[in-house]
C-alpha cells in the first residue's frame, strides 16, 4: 500500500495546473481546424478527444442520457474503472525512429517552402523520455476523474472517496502510478479534499502479461507471432507510402524504410498528442498513407495483443476473474442486505492490459481476422485500436439494482457497448442481468485458469 500526502499532491498540481493553463485554454480556445486531418488514425498514440470530439469544446462534458434516464428504476451500486495511462512520451524505442528521421529530413534537398517548417523544427524528444507521463497526461486523468464523478455521483462522491469506498490500484510503471495520482487530484480539487492518497501497486493485475510465461515465450519474445505483421510491413501497400514520402523530401527511395515511415507518423501523432500542435510533420502524409500506417500498427495489436492467439487474451484470466470476484461480492452484500464494501475501484495499466481483456470478454471482433493480405476488405473492421484504445482509454463496467434484480453494464470510454452474443432484455438499455452476463461467460469464470493457460509445456 502507497500513501501520498495530500500537500504532495495539491504542490504537483499547483504548479502543473499553472503550466499547464496556457497549454488548456490552448485546447478551448483552438479552433477544430487545427486537429491534423489523419489524427483519427492514430491508433493507441491518439488523444482521447479524436473517440469523444465533443470534448474538445467542453473537456468536462458528459453525456448522461447514455447512463441514466434508461435506468430510472435502477440504483448504482457498484463500478470498476480499468484506465490506460493518460498521454506519455515516445518509448525510447521510438524516439531512436524519429531521430533517424529527422536526421535524413535535416540532409534532404531543399525542396518546397514548407519542407522548411520541416527542417526548422528542432528534435526535442529524449530517450530518457522513454513513456513517461506528459502533462495531458495529468489532464486527462484529472478530467476523466470529474466526468466520471458527474456520470455516476452516487458512487464517485465525497463521501465514499472520503469513507475509503473507492479503491486505487496501479501497474508499478511511472505513467501509471502517476496517472493514478492524477486521477485522485481530479477529485480532490472538485471535493477540497486534504487526505492522502492510498493506492496499491499490483502488476499481477495490470501488468499480468509479463507474468504469463507461455505468452512471454510464444508470443512476447517470438518474432514469428507477429509474421503477418511483417508481412504486411513489407507489402506494396507499405512500399507505396515509403515512396510518396520519398517524393515529397525529394530523396531516393532506398531512403525511406518503414521505420522511417512509422517515425514520420508518431512525430505527427506525438506533437499533437502532447502539445495540441498540428505541426508540418503532419503533412508528409495523406490519408491513404494514415490508414496503412493504422492498419499496420492494427496488425500488431491484434497479432500481440487480441485475437490473433489465443494466450493473448487467456493471459488476462487473472484480471477477469478479479473483476467478477468483486461484482460477485457485490452482488451476495446486495442480496443479504448488507453494505457495499468497495463501491469503486480504479484500476490503471496499459493498452496491453485492456485490450486482452476486451478480446477475452468478445468485444470487437471481426468475422475475419486481421492478415497482411486482406487489408482492403478490412477497411470498415471493429478491431480499430484508433477508437478502442487511445490514451486514457477505460472500460468500467457498473452493477445496478433494479428493484431487486441486478443488471451489469458496459462502457468504453464513456459510450455503452453491449456484451457480444448477448440478447439484452427490452427496457433496460445495454445493461442485461447481471445473471445473464455470468452464464454467458460460465466457462470462462468455471475456468480461465491463470496458471493452468500461462503453463508452458516442454517443446517436445
Ligand atoms: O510502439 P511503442 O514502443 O510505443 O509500444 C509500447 C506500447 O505502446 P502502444 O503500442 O500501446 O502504443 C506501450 O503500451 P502503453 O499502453 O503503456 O503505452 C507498452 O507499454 C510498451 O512496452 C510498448 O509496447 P511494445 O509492444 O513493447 O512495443
Amino acid at each position: 500500500m502507497f500513501a501520498i500526502p495530500i500537500k504532495t499532491l495539491i504542490a504537483h498540481f499547483f504548479f502543473s495546473y499553472i503550466s499547464s493553463c496556457s497549454q488548456w485554454l490552448n485546447v478551448q480556445i483552438r479552433p477544430r481546424h487545427d486537429i491534423p486531418a489523419i489524427a483519427k488514425y492514430f491508433t493507441t498514440k491518439g488523444r482521447y478527444e479524436e473517440v469523444n470530439p465533443y470534448l474538445v469544446d467542453d473537456i468536462l462534458a458528459v453525456n448522461k442520457s447514455l447512463v441514466n434516464p434508461s435506468f430510472e428504476e435502477c440504483r448504482e451500486i457498484h463500478l470498476t474503472a480499468i484506465i490506460r495511462h493518460g498521454t506519455r512520451y515516445p518509448t525510447t524505442k521510438n524516439v531512436k525512429k524519429m531521430r533517424a528521421f529527422h536526421n535524413l529530413v535535416q540532409n534532404a534537398p531543399e525542396g518546397e517552402s514548407w519542407l522548411r517548417n520541416i527542417r526548422q523544427w528542432k528534435m526535442w524528444y529524449t530517450d530518457e523520455m522513454d513513456g513517461r507521463l506528459v502533462q495531458k497526461g495529468v489532464l486527462d486523468h484529472r478530467h476523466l476523474a470529474v466526468r466520471l464523478s458527474k456520470l455516476f455521483p452516487s458512487l464517485i462522491s465525497k463521501e465514499n472517496l472520503q469513507g475509503g469506498h473507492i479503491k486505487f490500484i496501479t501497474s508499478s510503471k511511472h505513467r501509471c502510478v502517476n496517472s493514478t495520482v492524477s486521477f485522485y487530484g481530479g477529485l480532490g480539487k472538485l471535493w477540497d479534499i486534504e487526505d492522502d492518497l492510498d493506492f496499491k501497486v499490483n502488476d499481477t493485475l495490470m501488468r499480468f502479461f509479463d507474468q504469463c510465461t507461455r505468452f512471454v515465450e510464444t508470443v512476447d519474445k517470438n518474432q514469428s507471432a507477429l509474421a503477418e505483421v511483417d508481412k504486411f510491413i513489407a507489402s506494396a501497400f507499405m512500399r507505396r507510402v515509403q515512396e510518396k514520402l520519398a517524393d515529397r523530401l525529394l530523396v531516393p527511395y532506398s531512403n525511406i524504410t518503414s521505420d522511417m515511415a512509422e517515425a514520420s507518423f508518431y512525430l505527427c501523432a506525438y506533437e499533437f498528442a502532447i502539445k495540441t500542435i498540428n505541426s508540418p510533420w503532419c503533412q508528409l502524409l495523406d490519408e491513404e498513407d494514415a490508414l496503412v500506417l493504422e492498419y499496420a500498427n492494427d496488425l500488431k495489436q491484434f497479432w500481440k495483443r487480441g485475437y490473433g492467439q489465443d494466450i493473448n487474451s487467456k493471459s488476462s484470466c487473472i484480471l477477469f476473474h478479479d473483476v467478477f470476484s468483486r461484482l460477485d461480492r457485490v452482488a451476495s452484500e446486495i442480496r443479504s442486505g448488507s453494505n457495499v464494501t468497495e463501491a469503486v475501484t480504479i484500476q490503471v495499466g496499459h493498452a496491453e492490459t485492456l485490450l486482452p481483456l476486451l478480446t477475452l470478454l468478445g468485444f470487437f471482433k471481426d468475422s475475419m481476422p486481421l492478415t497482411s493480405s486482406n487489408y482492403v476488405n478490412q477497411a470498415q473492421r471493429a478491431f480499430r485500436t484508433s477508437r478502442m484504445l487511445p490514451y486514457a482509454a477505460n472500460l468500467v463496467l457498473v452493477l445496478y439494482d433494479c428493484n431487486g434484480e441486478l443488471r451489469l453494464q458496459a462502457m468504453l470510454n464513456e459510450r455503452p457497448i453491449e456484451f457480444p452474443g448477448l440478447a439484452v432484455h427490452q427496457g433496460v438499455q445495454g445493461a442485461p442481468l447481471y445473471q445473464d452476463v455470468r452464464e454467458h461467460y460460465k466457462e470462462l469464470l468455471q475456468g480461465c485458469n491463470f496458471e493452468k493457460e500461462c503453463h508452458l509445456f516442454p517443446s517436445k
